[in-house]
């Protein structure tokens, strides 16, 4: 397949061509014959590390199928799924359970954590990725903070005494969990090991993580939204909403180059478990659909550079798991999402493909990809989907 246009390539937007072989970028030239024109802007696939599909064990909120189309939809190629299922995804077993159910689902290409335990120098060899949750959602075995060479280690940094577990509303639930339990935890970890801080939803947060030289990601909710706004339960996620100027602190880190990547910690409930009283409903927002148009559409107000996004939600992702993603060059996937830049919509959850049925970015203004490429594969074409289940499972730590 050869295809022609507009895209980002070493950091400049060129015009030129370029050839696609097994799912991979094999040529890239001034211009070629027999090449099919793609409009627009063509960037790399965006990378999300941190996803909650729910497959197995809470298809009700989302499943593999909806999730990976959820993300094909907003531009996202390449997807790693939190293993706080039911069962939990903590061995050898478990995981080959969950791959032979979730792989004929995928529309996009993934890869799956385990969660981290004694047997991770086993668990290393079939997928070097492994969550610690010092939250309560899925307690680790109890005991001594465990670390593993070779392999990326994605935590959940609230310490779990730290935190008062009921909140009655968004600022009281940011008050129950605030910063300092983060801050503690992401201390306990110095020293401990080479681990990557999911969320990370306070600037006093992200010293500590230079500090023990550790990856960190920040969440679009902790960055467009806060704890003052009309959400109710539809904003209570772990760590919570934090104050306005924190998420302006934090949008700011974001530019001047001190936060590593944008993970979406996509994590849907129902809207009947969100109905419920405040300190009944689970936490979690879904984001997996939206979070790259967002962007896009800060690319296009002139709020973020392009260099930027592309490292934030492609590049550097790609090469905190070692995936030969998030780039448009040869030897590299062939994975391309293209934007028209004058295309602005506004998100509306009708709109969406989530299980769910919700979202909290309702009237937002966003850029939307009209061409999802994955592998080589066309997934996505003039904003509907023409192809499916094209994902393949990616084991990470290969580059
Ligand atoms: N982020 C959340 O608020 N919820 C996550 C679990 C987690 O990451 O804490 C979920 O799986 O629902
Ligand atoms: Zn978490
Ligand atoms: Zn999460």
């Amino acid at each position: 397949m050869r295809i022609e246009g507009k895209f980002y390539y070493k950091g400049d937007i060129v015009e030129g061509a370029i050839e696609i072989e097994d799912g991979k970028i094999k040529r890239i030239k001034k211009s070629m014959i027999g090449t099919k024109e793609i409009k627009g802007l063509i960037l790399p696939g965006a990378i999300d590390l941190h996803v909650h599909f729910r497959e197995p064990g809470y298809e009700e909120k989302e499943d593999f199928y909806t999730g990976t189309l959820s993300a094909a939809f907003g531009g996202v190629t390449f997807i790693m799924d939190m293993p706080n299922t039911n069962p939990p995804v903590k061995d050898i077993s478990s995981f080959q359970d969950k791959l032979r159910r979730v792989a004929p689902k995928a529309n996009v290409d993934f890869s799956l954590y385990f969660m981290l335990g004694n047997n991770a120098e086993i668990l290393k060899e079939v997928n070097p990725a492994f969550k610690l949750y010092m939250g309560e959602t899925t307690n680790v075995e109890g005991g001594e903070i465990k670390s593993v060479e070779n392999a990326f280690i994605s935590v959940h940094a609230e310490l779990s005494e730290c935190i008062r577990r009921e909140s009655k509303n968004l600022r009281d639930h940011d008050l129950a969990r605030p910063e300092s339990c983060e801050v503690k935890a992401v201390k306990m970890l110095l020293g401990k090991g080479n681990y990557h801080i999911a969320h990370v939803s306070s600037i006093d947060t992200i010293d500590l993580c230079k500090a023990g030289r550790f990856t960190y990601e920040v969440t679009p909710h902790h960055l467009f939204l806060h704890r003052d706004m009309p959400l109710g339960t539809y904003g209570k996620v772990n760590p919570p909403l934090r104050a306005k100027w924190m998420a302006e602190k934090l949008w700011e880190e974001l530019i001047n180059g001190r936060i590593d990547i944008v993970a979406s910690d996509h994590a849907p409930h129902t809207i009947e478990e969100k109905e419920q009283e405040f300190f009944a409903a689970p936490a979690g927002i879904p984001e997996v659909e939206t979070y790259v148009p967002i962007f896009m559409y800060m690319v296009k107000i002139g709020k973020l550079h392009l260099s930027r996004a592309v490292e934030i939600l492609m590049q550097r992702p790609a090469e905190l798991v070692g995936v030969k993603k998030g780039k448009i060059e040869e030897g590299y996937d062939a994975d391309l999402i293209a934007f028209n830049l004058n295309d602005i919509k506004k998100i509306r959850a009708k709109d969406l493909h989530y299980k769910c049925g919700w979202t909290p970015y309702e009237g937002f203004n966003a850029l939307f990809p009209h061409t999802v490429i994955v592998g080589g594969e066309t997934v996505v074409e003039n904003y509907e989907l023409v192809g499916e289940r094209t994902g393949k499972f990616v084991r990470i730590g290969g580059e």
